[in-house]
């Protein structure tokens, strides 16, 4: 077994088999993101881009977590840093780590990469995260759309975040982020000043929850997330439901 350290060197290798000392890289990891979060706050101001954030009470709960959030655009970026808890972690497509600086600062970031084209290799790193994320006290922050998507609705969801969760039997902490459809383009990833609410949901627990249970947890976790999106939106959930 391997500790989230040992995944966080070694996620893209097959096999795990790269050896890492005492939590140095997630310690590291830890304070690089404080790092980044206290730079890349400061970027709404230059892009005319504010947030309005709720609940941030609901990351207070005991022990590790996973965070399931939207994913709209690079913009994302802002926004998960207005909200990031110090003790987290993110899941990302492992092409990410190949964009040169950013990759390599990605990387020092503590994010946990995944093969999307390979669920078998997908499944065996977020595996090795589920036994380990308790001992290593960390949340997980994951994408369920599994890619960008900004459309102003929801995409479905995959379903590694809550097989995650459920075996780890830590609770899903859903977070919204209001549809950017208003102020972003996202072909010509343009976009003018605007506001982005924010909304931290209560925690849905997963104790006593088995594999079984997976795809009703999903189902749960994207109606809440679905109708919180429509309504930070502005927009009818009747109206989308019948489109
Ligand atoms: C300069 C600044 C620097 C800043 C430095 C700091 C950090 C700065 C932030 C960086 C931030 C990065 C942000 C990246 C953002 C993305 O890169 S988003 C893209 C990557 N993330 C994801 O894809 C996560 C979501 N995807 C998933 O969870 C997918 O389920 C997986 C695991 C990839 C598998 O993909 P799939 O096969 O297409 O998915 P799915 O249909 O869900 O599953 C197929 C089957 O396998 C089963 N299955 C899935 N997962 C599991 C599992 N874990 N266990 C058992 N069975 C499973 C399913 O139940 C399903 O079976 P059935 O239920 O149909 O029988
Ligand atoms: C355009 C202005 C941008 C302003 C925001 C700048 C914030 C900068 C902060 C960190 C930058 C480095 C992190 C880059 C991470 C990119 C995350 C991302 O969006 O990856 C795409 C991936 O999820 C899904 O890929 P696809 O949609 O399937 O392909």
């Amino acid at each position: 077994m391997f500790s989230l350290t040992e995944l966080l060197s070694a996620s893209t290798h097959p096999g795990y088999s790269r050896p890492c000392g005492f939590p140095a890289l997630l310690l590291t990891a830890f304070l690089f993101c404080r790092i980044i979060k206290t730079v890349v706050k400061t970027f709404k101001y230059f892009f005319g881009v504010r947030f309005e954030v709720k609940g941030l009470e609901n990351f207070e709960v005991e022990g590790p977590a996973i965070i399931v959030s939207n994913h709209q655009s690079i913009l994302d970026m802002m926004g998960l840093m207005e909200v990031l808890p110090d003790d987290c972690v993110q899941v990302g497509k492992k092409e990410l780590m190949y964009a040169g600086t950013v990759g390599l600062i990605i990387y020092l970031g503590g994010v946990i990469f995944i093969n999307r084209k390979s669920t078998t290799s997908a499944k065996m790193v977020m595996a090795e995260v589920a036994k380990t994320m308790a001992a290593d006290k960390v949340k997980v922050w994951v994408y369920p759309e599994g890619t960008r998507n900004c459309t102003g609705d929801l995409l479905p969801f995959k379903k590694g975040a809550f097989h995650l969760a459920v075996q780890a039997q830590v609770p899903v902490i859903p977070v919204v982020y209001s549809s950017f459809t208003t102020f972003y383009n996202p072909k010509k990833n343009l976009f003018t000043s605007g506001k982005i609410k924010v909304e931290v949901l209560p925690a849905i627990e997963t104790k006593g929850l088995t594999s079984g249970d997976v795809s009703d947890l999903t189902d749960r976790c994207f109606r809440t997330m679905r109708e919180t999106l429509f309504r930070l939106s502005g927009c009818p959930s009747e109206a989308k439901d019948s489109s």
